[in-house]
């Protein structure tokens, strides 16, 4: 059986330690579409090594970052073919900002596994601490599984962001490259579905579609410029909902509601008027 939630739920994915350096980070944020406005100052905190910060956001590739062979769904009681999946959702909590180079423990678990009828939602934990044993950061991501429901689980909570009923606050475009996928995946995610284009024909798609968490990363920049001054630091947490494709060369057009210190957040496909993000809530410490 590919989901066997009772082995799965609650399943220990054990201990890894890894590390990284500013060029790994500067890789990220270049992946993520920093530097592509160069008069703009506070650019240089995500592309020049003297006096670097970290977009939180980091966290989701810090320790994969140097893998060159595709993703498996192979875990305790979850066994799926990479075809069938998308990433459904993200948070990433960040305990203090991150540093530019640093050594770390991660210790992952399945939270739950919930049996969509249609689909199967994985949702993992992760925990991650710095060397002195400090809490570095806290990640929840949702694997949303293609025909692998019906095995018999929890429907699981269902859950959306109320936008407030009025006009948002900032609005804000960002273009996406041509070869957005090609570059990001350089950043640890060798998924073929980002390149392949007969692998993306397979899993239902028209062309390679860009890795949701490109767009994450895109976006979590995007509100940081536009409501907290540019200040990654200043991000406590972000999470969202993959709520629809995004293909490389698309702009993303971020809508942010201010509810203080706390931002509501959702994102569209420009050029298909169509959701990307959804969900989105950015917290500021
Ligand atoms: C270990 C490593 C493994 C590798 C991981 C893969 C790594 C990456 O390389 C992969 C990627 O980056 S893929 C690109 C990013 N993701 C996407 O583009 C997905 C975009 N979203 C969609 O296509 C649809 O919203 C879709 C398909 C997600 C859902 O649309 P529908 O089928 O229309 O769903 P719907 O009928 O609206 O809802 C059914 C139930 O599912 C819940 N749900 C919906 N969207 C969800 C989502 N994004 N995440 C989690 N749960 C989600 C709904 O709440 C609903 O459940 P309920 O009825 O109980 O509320």
């Amino acid at each position: 059986m590919p989901i066997d939630p009772a082995t799965a739920i609650g399943a220990d994915l054990g201990e890894t330690s890894f590390s990284w350096g500013s060029s790994d980070v500067l890789l990220y944020h270049l992946g993520i579409g920093a530097g592509t406005h160069p008069d703009d100052p506070t650019e240089l905190r995500y592309t020049y090594e003297r006096d670097l910060r970290v977009l939180p956001t980091f966290a989701t590739v810090a320790a994969t970052m140097h893998e060159t062979e595709p993703p498996q769904v192979s875990f305790p009681g979850v066994e799926i073919d990479l075809a069938k999946v998308v990433h459904g959702k993200q948070e990433i909590v960040a305990h203090r900002p991150l540093p530019a180079e640093g050594k770390a423990r991660a210790r992952g678990r399945i939270a739950d596994v919930q049996d969509k009828g249609k689909a199967a939602v994985i949702v993992q934990e992760t925990e991650v601490t710095g060397e002195a044993g400090e809490p570095l950061w806290t990640a929840r991501s949702s694997i949303f599984a293609k025909g692998e429901g019906g095995f018999g689980g929890e429907r699981g909570p269902s859950e959306s962001v109320e936008l407030p009923d009025r006009a948002p606050d900032e609005v804000i475009d960002t273009a996406t490259l041509g070869q957005q996928a090609l570059l990001y995946r350089l950043c640890g995610d060798r998924n073929p579905l980002h390149i392949d284009p007969e692998f993306a024909k397979a899993a239902g798609f028209d062309a390679p579609i860009l890795h949701g968490l490109c767009t994450y990363g895109m976006v979590a920049k995007a509100v940081t410029g536009a409501v907290l001054g540019g200040d990654p630091d200043s991000v406590a947490s972000w999470s969202a909902r993959f709520a629809g494709i995004v293909l490389p060369g698309e702009t993303l057009r971020t809508s942010i509601w201010d509810t203080g210190r706390r931002y509501l957040v959702s994102t569209v496909a420009v050029e298909r008027d169509a959701p990307v993000l959804a969900d989105g809530v950015l917290t500021a410490r």
